[in-house]
């Protein structure tokens, strides 16, 4: 079993610091970016896609050598630097005051790693070797992708927008029988034959069966 617990973390408007700003804190910061947190990088040197992103107001660039003043009320922070003393520093500021921290080239220092992320509306799937091999992570997460296909946006939105009305207005025993209809595999290949809005009616009538 692997030594790191799973969870996925809301970041919506939470900040975030990053420090260094070259290739892999770029690769972080764009899914920071795309999972809302309010991102800062500290670093003297910015990658020109990182430039852009500053420039168009999506996070905050301090241009500077990372100090500990730079860790203010951050929730997490990354160290994406090469440089083992700047990695050391950050590590260790953000261990002293409880913050997780994850060291890009350095996992003995991280308190928390990412995983190889695959999304599709609200499925994700998050594959970690525990720092094994990022590549086979890499690779999984692509083999997933082809099995577990676009589809399944629309297909877990149809399922999650019957939840309230099936928990309100069904019984335990009309729950499990509706809940077994929309996932009996119908639902799925109507959508990946591009048929929503007839899946939309099967779950309309299979509800408005049970309700009698
Ligand atoms: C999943 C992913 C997420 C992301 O970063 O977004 C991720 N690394 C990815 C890619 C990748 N990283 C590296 C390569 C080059 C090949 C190679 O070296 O293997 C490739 C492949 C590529 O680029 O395709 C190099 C590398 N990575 C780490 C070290 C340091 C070390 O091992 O000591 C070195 C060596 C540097 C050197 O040799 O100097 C460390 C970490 N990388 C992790 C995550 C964490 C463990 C994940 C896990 O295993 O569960 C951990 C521990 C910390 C962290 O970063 O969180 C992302 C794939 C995203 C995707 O495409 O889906
Ligand atoms: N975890 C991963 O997924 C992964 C993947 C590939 C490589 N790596 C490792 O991550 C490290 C970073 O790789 P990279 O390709 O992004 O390197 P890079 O050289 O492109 O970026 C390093 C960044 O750190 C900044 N920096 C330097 N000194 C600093 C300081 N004192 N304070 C703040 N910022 C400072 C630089 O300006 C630069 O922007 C390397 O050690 C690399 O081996 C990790």
């Amino acid at each position: 079993m692997s030594h790191y617990y799973p969870i996925y973390v809301e970041l919506q408007n939470k900040p975030v610091l990053v420090v260094g700003g070259g290739t892999v804190a770029l690769r972080k910061v764009k899914t920071l970016l795309e999972h809302g947190a309010v991102v800062r990088i500290v670093s003297p040197e910015l990658h020109p896609e990182l430039v852009e992103l500053v420039d168009d107001e999506r996070c905050l660039w301090k241009k500077k050598e990372y100090s500990a003043d730079d860790l203010q009320d951050e929730v997490l922070v990354f160290s994406c630097t090469e440089i083992e003393e700047v990695n050391s520093a950050a590590a260790g500021d953000a261990q002293k005051s409880m913050r997780l921290i994850n060291v890009v080239d350095d996992p003995e220092k991280c308190t928390f790693i990412v995983p190889s992320i695959l999304e599709r509306g609200d499925l994700s799937i998050a594959v970690s070797t525990g720092g094994s091999s990022p590549i086979v992570a890499r690779q999984i997460r692509a083999e997933l992708a082809e099995h577990y296909g676009e589809a399944y946006e629309d297909y877990l939105t149809l399922l999650g927008s019957w939840r309230k009305d099936v928990k309100a207005r069904l019984t335990a025993e009309q729950k499990e029988k509706f809940w077994n209809r929309a996932t009996d595999g119908e639902m799925l290949e109507l959508i990946k034959n591009g048929r929503l809005d007839d899946a939309k009616g099967v779950m309309q009538k299979c509800f408005q069966s049970l309700l009698g």
